[in-house]
């Protein structure tokens, strides 16, 4: 019996859209089931100010069709100004992003100690500007599998103790202990949760052949901690939203001695999700994840158009078109069970 399953339109609250000829690839695929994206601004260079988002984004909206709504983010750094937050106050950008310099894919322009950014923060609580965080230690005597549990302890219990009313996202949580965290914080504290963490754990990555298309950061951790994203995912809570962190990386990056951290989700994102939620029984449960919790926690309007989901299975291509190549995306020649109607 064929399914069907009516949403709100969803929004990404956290995706890497890159730029350049990149673009053509990104934006039409977030564009194919999502309304609006929080852009992450790690570009090399990065988007610093508020020029930068304004020019960035015009740069995406030139790929879109219809009414795509990208929504901007200044990168964070050592020497990011109060008045450099004002001005993007002013510009429309909604949020900057805390990248602890070195933790990820382009953040060695991020932040070297969260007290150099206090006065910052302290800018952001005021003008209403958001704080998203990836939030892992990149002290490297710290295990990689523990950089985000203590993270928490050592940065974010303080930093949400000290900026009561900064509305702050940590993002695509990959531990129980992220959950539990945002859980137990206050209402001005909420997360963003990818379909990968909700549907791999680090046994897809390394059992039986390492597979470097899971390998994304924070890493894959074990099932234990993927069943705990998948309750709190799935538990109606209104902290927890949708939040792909599509990243793509061209294929020959990813299948290489060292292969970059990323993985390209955008092209079929909320059938991801879809299988997750189904996976669980919660179907149900998908629409205040997918469409409402985060226009809610963002205050803003939720979408006023739907997509329609249903369950006729289709096989994903092996690769894609990007740049002068090719880029895999997750689940690559696997079939889901899930498809957007045309
Ligand atoms: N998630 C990743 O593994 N990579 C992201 C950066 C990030 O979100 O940390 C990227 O920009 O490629
Ligand atoms: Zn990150
Ligand atoms: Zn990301």
């Amino acid at each position: 019996m064929t399914r069907e399953i009516v949403l709100t339109r969803p929004d990404d609250w956290h995706i890497h859209l890159r730029d350049g000829d990149a673009l053509r690839r990104t934006v039409p695929d977030a564009a194919r089931q999502f309304r609006r994206t929080i852009v992450m601004p790690n570009l090399v260079p990065p988007v610093q100010n508020a020029e930068q988002a304004l020019a960035y984004r015009e740069r995406i909206l030139s790929q879109a069709k219809g009414d795509f709504d990208p929504l901007m983010v200044l990168y964070l750094t050592d020497n990011t100004s109060a008045e450099d937050i004002a001005r993007a106050k002013a510009a429309g950008v909604v949020a900057c992003k805390l990248y602890p310099a070195g933790a990820t894919t382009n953040s060695d322009s991020g932040v070297t100690d969260i007290n150099n950014v206090y006065p910052t923060l302290e800018a952001m609580q005021r003008e209403g500007v958001y704080l998203l965080i990836h939030g892992e230690v990149t002290d490297s005597a710290i295990d990689i599998f523990d950089r985000e549990k203590t993270f928490l302890d050592r940065t974010l219990s303080r930093v949400v103790k000290d900026f009561p009313s900064l509305r702050i996202v940590l993002e695509h949580i990959t531990t129980a202990d992220a959950a539990e965290f945002v859980k137990a914080a206050p209402a001005n504290v909420g997360a963003t949760i990818t379909a990968h963490h909700l549907l791999y754990n680090r046994n897809h990555m390394l059992a039986g052949g390492i597979r470097p298309h899971y390998y994304c950061l924070p890493i894959l951790k074990r099932q234990s901690h993927q069943q705990a994203l998948l309750q709190a995912a799935t538990s109606g809570n209104p902290k927890f939203f949708l939040g792909t962190d599509s990243a793509p990386h061209a294929k020959s990056k990813k299948e290489a001695a060292c292969g970059c951290a990323g993985s390209y989700t955008a092209y079929s994102a909320i059938e991801l999700y879809a299988e997750a939620f189904d996976s669980a029984g919660e179907l149900d449960k998908l629409e205040g994840f997918a469409s409402h919790f985060g226009p809610d926690f963002y205050g803003l309007p939720r979408n006023r158009d739907t997509i329609t989901l249903v369950n006729t299975p289709w096989q994903l291509p092996a690769q894609l078109t990007y740049l002068d190549e090719h880029i895999v995306p997750l689940c690559a020649g696997e079939t889901l069970n899930w498809q957007i109607k045309a």
